[in-house]
């Protein structure tokens, strides 16, 4: 039998926290193959983002096609498309060629509050991408770009807007709560809550919010930690609920490691190597 294989579609982030270091770091701790095309360049630290660089369309598609022409890939992870054309590339080579269950990470802005994507990608990644995909991990900002509304304030208002969206889009939806006020969010005191909506209903999945500011790369962590787990399972509809339940875990774990690295002077990264169990 051969290893399970995952494939992360992202930016890179030379620190190391996010984007395709932090992904394939996740892919590794989760005991999967990881492989990765790379869709921009970033210049960034632990403090901001200096500098993007997105790669041509053409060779978007050019690392996509060359890679799956040969390897057989059992899940997807996309994270930072910095412009329509590169989104337009990543649409054409999904609906030509399998690559397992996609987890969409609609990444906009970074942590440090700096752009990671043009105006333009917001249209094309909503109306071509996003139906192709099997699951949407907006944070609270993007869910209200997505959805053309206020970013929601509360554990209610991220119900509604991951419903909404559901809705709007029949993807299921993980709308992260991280970015929620940890005084009024209502997932409960000290609480993290995420909201997923899928066939099955409505789930929220908290963790208890760790109190540190290295929380560089835990949206691209949790996404590549979901698609680790969908790359594991047999063919077919993913359950999500369970793998969430899990990529929590795994990411809980990540944040109490990170706080203790170290690294850089800004909001730090989570401690990736946090080795889950191999598979039966
Ligand atoms: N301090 C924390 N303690 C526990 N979990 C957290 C904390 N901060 C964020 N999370 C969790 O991390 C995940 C990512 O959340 P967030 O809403 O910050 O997404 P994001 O903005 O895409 O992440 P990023 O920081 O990479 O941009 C979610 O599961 C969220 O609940
Ligand atoms: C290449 C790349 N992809 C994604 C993010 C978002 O991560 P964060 O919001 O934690 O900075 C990033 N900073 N860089």
């Amino acid at each position: 039998m051969s290893a399970a294989v995952a494939l992360t579609i992202a930016g890179s982030d030379p620190s190391g926290g996010a984007g395709v270091q932090a992904d394939l770091k996740t892919f590794a701790a989760h005991r999967v193959y990881g492989c990765a095309a790379i869709t921009a360049l970033t210049a960034q630290n632990t403090r901001g983002v200096t500098a993007v660089h997105p790669v041509p369309a053409a060779v978007v598609a050019g690392q996509l096609e060359t890679l799956l022409t040969d390897v057989t890939v059992h899940a997807t992870k996309i994270g930072m498309l910095p412009d329509a054309d590169v989104v337009r590339a990543v649409v054409s080579v999904l609906r030509s060629r399998p690559a397992g269950p996609v987890v969409l990470d609609p990444v906009m802005v970074a942590t440090s509050g700096d752009r990671l994507a043009g105006p333009d990608v917001v249209t094309a990644l909503r109306d071509e991408l996003l139906p192709l995909v099997d699951l949407v991990t907006p944070n609270v900002p993007e869910a209200g770009v997505l959805l053309g509304e206020r970013p929601a304030e509360d554990l209610a208002a991220v119900i509604r807007q991951a419903q909404t969206l559901y809705g709007r889009c029949g993807v299921p939806v993980l709308l992260k709560g991280g970015h929620l006020d940890a005084d009024h969010h209502g997932g409960g005191p000290g609480e993290s809550a995420d909201v997923l909506v899928d066939t099955a209903g409505v789930r929220i999945v908290a963790r208890d919010r760790i109190d540190t500011p290295a929380t560089h790369g835990t949206g691209c962590t949790l996404s590549s930690a979901l698609a680790a787990l969908a790359s594991r399972r047999p063919p077919g509809p993913v359950p999500w609920a369970p793998l969430v339940e899990e990529a929590r875990s795994y990411l809980q774990e990540a944040l109490r490691r990170g706080a203790g690295l170290g690294i850089g002077h800004g909001h730090g990264p989570v401690g990736h190597q946090v080795y889950v169990a191999a598979p039966d």
